[in-house]
């Protein structure tokens, strides 16, 4: 039996994730921008190791599965480090465990490694085993610590929205008199339009064809808000206009949709458990749509971590999503 550590699983996530944020903060200011491979070894390698312990501190006998962990076992070691990152729990113990905190350190790392973007993130997440012998996110945090905000879920039920708890407050967005956590939840799209977060380096080509398609009118209408598009007219042949907006980091895409400055993510071609545990977690706890592409859920803590594409959206953009996914051709064969 797991000897549960803390109460509040929410928090801590939210606290580590912070945490580790604020760290890589200062390993920015530290290593500095001229060296991109030193700058996202050395964010990628201290991000893990304080993830690690802190886990290993406050949660014992929980599993933990990180991105940098696998290097372990491959024995590869960042440059200027003196040893291999602290491994992952073994994969017959982890596939067994009843609790798995699943992180990727620093998402986004060639963001990380440009000096003035904002869009890298630490993601935390908990997988928790049911009774059935099926699992589920029990909780998440997403840090985005060049924004100064931490979005995680909370043990009330929901998402909160966490203000200078990975960096600085961003002065814009806070002070004295705004309230540091504000509940989160997605915003529905604007009529007839749709602002899509793609990544800027592995952009899915299927996208471009289904932002034509939808742009044109085109697609089968299976969606509960109509050929016109999310919250559209749903007047046949009316297209949306669609946008697709480039943005670095899964967790940095996912909170975009939940903080309104986009109004879906679309993703295939590749990605694993830990890009996609922590965003997702606060996402379904925000209110927001978040499957596979081909609408099945997205399922974590399986042997082969691999998870290689995911649609989040308001749900009322799921369907003309999910439509006009398939419309393309994009949907992978079972
Ligand atoms: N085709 C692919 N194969 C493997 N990983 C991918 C991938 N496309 C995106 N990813 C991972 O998903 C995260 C977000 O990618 P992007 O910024 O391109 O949207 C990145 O995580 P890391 O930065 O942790 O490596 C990236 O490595
Ligand atoms: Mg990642």
């Amino acid at each position: 039996m797991t000897e549960r550590a803390v109460a509040d699983d929410h928090a801590l996530a939210g606290e580590l994730a912070g945490a580790a944020g604020r760290l890589l903060l200062g390993v920015r200011d530290e290593v500095g921008f001229a060296d991109a491979r030193a700058l996202k070894d050395t964010g990628d390698l201290r991000a893990h190791e304080y993830l690690m312990a802190a886990l290993a501190e406050r949660c014992p006998g929980d599993a933990v599965l990180s991105e940098e962990g696998r290097s372990a076992a491959a024995g590869k070691r960042a440059r200027g480090a003196d040893r291999a990152p602290t491994g992952n729990t073994a994969d017959a113990e982890r596939l067994t465990a009843g609790r798995v905190w699943i992180v990727d350190p620093l998402d986004g790392t060639r963001e990380f490694s440009e000096e003035g973007r904002r869009d890298w993130a630490v993601h935390v997440a908990l997988w928790e085993r049911l009774p059935d012998g099926g699992g589920r996110l029990a909780a998440g945090a997403v840090a985005l610590p060049a924004q100064g905000l931490v979005l995680r879920t909370s043990a009330a039920g929901g998402a909160l929205l966490v203000r200078g708890e990975a960096g600085e407050p961003d002065p814009v967005t806070s002070g004295p008199d705004q309230p540091r956590e504000v509940p989160l939840h997605v915003p529905a799209p604007d009529a007839g339009k749709l602002r899509i977060a793609v990544s800027r380096t592995r952009p899915p080509e299927f996208v471009r064809l289904m932002a034509e398609r939808l742009g044109a009118g085109g697609g089968s209408g299976g969606g509960a808000d109509g050929p016109g598009g999310p919250g559209g007219s749903g007047e046949a042949g009316r297209g949306v206009d669609v946008e697709l907006v480039p943005i670095g980091s899964a967790g940095a895409k996912i909170s975009a949709v939940l903080l309104g400055e986009v109004d879906a993510y679309v993703h295939a071609g590749g990605q694993y458990e830990w890009d996609s545990a922590a965003p997702a977690a606060v996402a379904l706890a925000a209110g927001a749509h978040a499957s596979r592409i081909d609408g099945a859920p997205l399922a974590y803590n399986r042997k082969d971590p691999l998870l290689p594409d995911i649609l989040v959206c308001h749900p009322v953009s799921a369907p003309t999503l999910l439509t006009g996914i398939r419309d393309v051709g994009a949907v992978p064969p079972e």
